[in-house]
């Protein structure tokens, strides 16, 4: 194989940046190219490993990286090639290294965990947010200003502080912040993003909802009244912490509704929904715990516009995310599953038609952890810094 091929690999594998690195000469061992791929990323990791994590080109500090959506950022980071961790906090587990707190990051060169308030900022350009929202808030508000920050929590994505306020049952203390934040949809607010300081990184049900509704909504194609969405969620989606509620033996062998009429995504997602339609929409929407780790799932009843087909629906879904590299509009007929889209940054959606005439189903499948949290918050942060929006992001779904 040739040494053009070769980078040529690397390149699109997103582990090289076109003429950053130079490899010379590359043995033929008589292999097919699949293993050259493979050589690829062989050789780049050890190529990060071995340089100096704070010689990348942007000093990354992760917020509440002993959690599941810190962790996931590490496991993304681990094939960025330009984006190197220098400063990580914990609460509890401060003082702890990654690879203890999880194993399987044992392998990953990082600086041990500190506390918020013990966290040197000074050699940092980007923070990743990883904390609960209302700590979030207290958080980012004493940041310095040369921060390029993506939260994962909820706090600066309700524009209207009073709602949030109602929903979260808590005051917010940085109405400031929440003017300048841009709400991280990335494939509805690319442009947005690109001059974004903070970005609020959607909750992984707003994800899963608004990504089909918004185009349809936006094309006048579906009815504003009796939007219903049922979602499922994987217990990781509640996060790392010790709850009883979240214990096996509580979630095994069965599912559960919560948050039934009161969740708090609720104003969320009719906030992407109403800025669509360019007026109010109320949805019903209920989520269930369903016995598994990752993934999530939403299926939504809607009516269509008066003369409006589900081909019509189709084609607009197809023709939104057509260009898209994370977001799939599936052949006619095939139904999502979370088992196709596990461990990936995809959104795999379709939608049906109804029984009953002048309605659709429509479904769609993101990994919580993924496209609903750490995977968006990377695209986002690409975008911010100006690199190509998929870096270290070209994890294929796990499957089985
Ligand atoms: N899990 C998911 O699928 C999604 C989560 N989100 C949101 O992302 C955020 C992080 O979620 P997730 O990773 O699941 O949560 P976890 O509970 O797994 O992790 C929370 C992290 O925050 C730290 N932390 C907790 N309290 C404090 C505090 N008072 N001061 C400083 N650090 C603190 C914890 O440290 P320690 O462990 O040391 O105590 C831990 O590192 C949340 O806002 C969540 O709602 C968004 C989309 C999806
Ligand atoms: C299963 C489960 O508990 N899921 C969480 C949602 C996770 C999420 O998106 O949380 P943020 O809005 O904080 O980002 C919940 O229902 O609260």
């Amino acid at each position: 194989m040739s040494t053009a091929t070769f980078n040529s690999i690397c390149f699109n594998q997103g582990y090289l940046r076109k003429g950053a690195v130079k490899i010379s000469k590359v043995k033929n061992r008589g292999q097919r190219v699949k293993f050259y791929v493979g050589e690829a990323s062989v050789l780049s990791t050890k190529c990060m490993q071995s340089s100096e994590k704070n010689k990348k080109e942007v000093r990354i500090g992760l917020l509440g990286a002993s959690g599941y959506t810190g962790a996931e950022i590490v496991r993304l980071l681990a094939n960025h090639p330009y984006f190197g961790i220098t400063l990580m906090t914990a609460d509890r587990k401060a003082g702890q290294s990654m690879g203890s707190v999880f194993p399987h990051l044992i392998t990953q060169d990082l600086p041990t965990m500190v506390s918020v308030k013990d966290a040197d900022f000074s050699s940092v350009d980007a923070v990743f947010c990883c904390l609960p929202h209302g700590t979030t808030q207290e958080i980012i508000k004493g940041l310095p200003c040369h921060l390029k920050i993506v939260d994962l929590s909820a706090d600066f994505r309700v524009r209207d502080i009073a709602e949030y306020e109602e929903w979260y049952g808590q005051p917010h203390s940085a109405s400031e912040l929440q003017k300048e934040a841009v709400y991280g949809l990335t494939e509805i607010s690319r442009e947005d993003v690109k001059n974004a300081r903070l970005v609020a990184n959607p909750g992984c049900y707003p994800t899963s909802i608004q990504l089909p509704l918004v185009p349809l909504i936006k094309a006048k194609l579906i009815e504003h009244r009796n939007i219903i969405i049922d979602s499922k969620s994987g217990v990781s989606g509640a996060g790392r912490g010790a709850k009883e509620a979240n214990l096996y033996s509580e979630i095994a062998e069965g599912i559960y509704s919560y948050g039934v009429t009161k969740h708090r995504h609720v104003p969320e997602i009719e906030q992407g929904l109403s800025d669509a339609a360019q007026s109010k929409i109320n949805v019903s929407f209920t989520p269930h715990l369903m016995p598994m780790i990752r993934g999530m799932q939403s299926t939504i009843y809607v009516e269509l516009s008066q003369g409006v087909t589900i081909e019509d629906l189709y084609q607009q879904l197809r023709k939104s995310y057509e260009d898209e590299e994370f977001v799939k509009l599936l052949d006619k007929g095939v139904v999502p599953r979370t088992h196709n889209v596990r461990g990936s940054n995809y959104c795999f959606m379709n939608v049906f038609p109804d029984r009953i005439p002048g309605r659709a189903i429509i479904i769609s499948v993101i990994d919580n952890l993924v496209k609903g949290a750490s995977g968006q918050a990377l695209q986002n942060l690409n975008i911010m810094l100006g690199y190509p929006e998929n870096t270290g992001l070209l994890y294929q779904p796990l499957f089985p």
